[in-house]
């Protein structure tokens, strides 16, 4: 469903500022697989969910998405095949807009035959039964502005959105962590079941241990702009939040005998 090939991304080249982000990302992600990201800060995560939605073009690499080379396709063109869900709550919909108007917005993605902002009775009935499913109580509230509702709430009804007309790939960038503890756990809920009912091919980025333990079927460790570990099938499952620290541990002991072989190779040739 997902193949990246040694993606490459720097910010900044040449300049005092320059960010290699991603130093060669390979990637391939079978239909229906759920793939949780973890990495230190700046390991290039987010990074790497901006490169396969396109919000910026690569240097060097190659994306295919559902069987086709989007490499230099632009985001607009390849919104059509991404759900996708950020950190914050306030974006992915539009405040001065109902919670029907947003839903029948996401539910014709990529279809642009003009705005018909007459919902149609039947349409209604089939968003309150998808609103129902979620379990929020929120159905008989679909004309109530989506700018009313409670973080949580609008972060349960973005997700929503982003898998109502069925991605081939969601994308989830820390979506929970800008949440409430309970909040957060509804949102994590909601997204198990949409993601197991629609055997949505996912990837979601998280800072949590809890959320990396328990959620998905493969684990991806970044460190530096590299896919450090990847954990699947049998390792997957034997995973906890305790082992997935000792990793970090380890990465981080690593890292610091990576620094210190660098800063004696350098006194050797000065
Ligand atoms: N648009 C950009 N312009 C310049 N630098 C960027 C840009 N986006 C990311 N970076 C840099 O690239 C590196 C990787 O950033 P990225 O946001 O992908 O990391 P991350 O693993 O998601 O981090 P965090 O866990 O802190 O969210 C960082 O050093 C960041 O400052």
């Amino acid at each position: 469903m997902l193949k990246l090939v040694d993606l490459k991304k720097t910010f900044h080249p040449g300049t005092p500022n320059e960010v290699r982000a991603l130093q060669g990302v390979s990637l391939t992600i079978e239909e229906g697989s759920f793939v949780v990201v973890i990495g230190t800060n700046g390991s290039g995560k987010s990074t790497l969910l901006n490169a396969v939605a396109g919000t910026f073009l690569v240097d060097q690499g190659k994306i295919e998405l559902a069987g086709q080379d989007v490499t230099g396709w632009p985001e607009h063109r390849r919104a059509k095949f991404i759900g996708r869900v950020f950190q914050n709550p306030y974006m992915g919909s539009a405040p001065h807009l109902s919670i029907a108007e947003n839903l029948a917005l996401s539910a014709r993605r990529g279809d642009f035959r003009g705005l018909n902002w007459a919902l149609k009775r039947r349409q209604l009935e089939e968003l309150q039964q998808r609103v129902r499913e979620m379990g929020l109580g929120m159905e008989n509230r679909l004309t109530n502005l989506i700018g009313s509702l409670s973080g949580g709430q609008r972060q349960s009804l973005t997700l929503l959105m982003a898998s109502l007309k069925r991605p081939d790939l969601l994308l989830l960038d820390e979506h929970t962590a800008a949440l409430d503890p309970k909040s957060a756990d509804q949102v994590i809920q909601l997204t198990e079941n949409l993601v197991r009912k629609q055997k949505l091919t996912t990837l979601m980025v998280t800072h949590s241990m809890q959320q990396a333990a328990t959620l998905g079927d493969r684990l991806i460790m970044m460190v530096r702009g590299q896919i450090r570990y990847d954990f699947q099938g049998a390792a997957k499952k034997r995973l906890t939040p305790e082992a997935i620290l000792s990793k970090f541990e380890e990465v981080r002991r690593m890292d610091l005998l990576d620094e210190s072989a660098a800063e004696l190779l350098s006194q050797r040739y000065v």
